[in-house]
């Protein structure tokens, strides 16, 4: 079942210049960064409760922020829902014809599972589905 709005992801093109905005102009908490090695995205996280602003730029200028950043410059990339139970939600999805971009949830941020819906499949949005660590 989706539980909340987890987070929305901004791609940006200079990550320490974001950074520095979310944190002194917007006057944000900025919760750290962490490299998301099998996502190949760099994050930053500015919790927002009930949700976050996460910071996407691209970990070793690859990924598919990467390939976001070459065609739009940056933008709201996507938004994410929390699950708890990913697995019984993209079954669920699945069967009503939604498109994963993965067969099966990988790590993403903070220890979560993570899963992606093709953003053809919600009117141009993508949207991202995880799991907290501590709900696995
Ligand atoms: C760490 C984790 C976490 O929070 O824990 C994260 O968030 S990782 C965040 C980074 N990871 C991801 O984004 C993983 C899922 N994303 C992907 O697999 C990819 O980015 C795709 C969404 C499949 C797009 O890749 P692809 O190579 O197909 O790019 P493309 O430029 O040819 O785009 C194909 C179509 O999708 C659209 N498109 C591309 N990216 C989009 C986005 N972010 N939002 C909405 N639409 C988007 C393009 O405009 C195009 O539409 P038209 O066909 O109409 O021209
Ligand atoms: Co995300």
């Amino acid at each position: 079942m989706i539980t909340a709005l987890d987070h929305i992801a901004i791609a940006v093109p200079d990550f320490e210049k974001a950074i520095k905005r979310f944190m002194e102009d917007f006057g944000l908490t900025f919760d750290g960064t962490e490299d998301v090695v099998p996502a190949r995205t760099s994050t930053a996280f500015f919790p927002l409760p009930p949700t976050s602003i996460e910071l996407v730029h691209p970990l070793n200028g690859e990924g598919p922020i990467a390939g976001y950043l070459e065609k739009k410059g940056g933008g709201l990339h996507h938004l994410c829902f929390r699950s708890d139970n990913i697995e019984e939600d993209v079954e669920r999805l699945k069967a009503k014809g939604y498109q994963f971009l993965a067969d099966a949830p990988t790590p993403g941020a903070h220890g979560s599972k993570v899963i992606f819906i093709h953003p053809r499949s919600c009117d141009g949005v993508l949207i991202e589905i995880n799991q907290p660590a501590d709900e696995h």
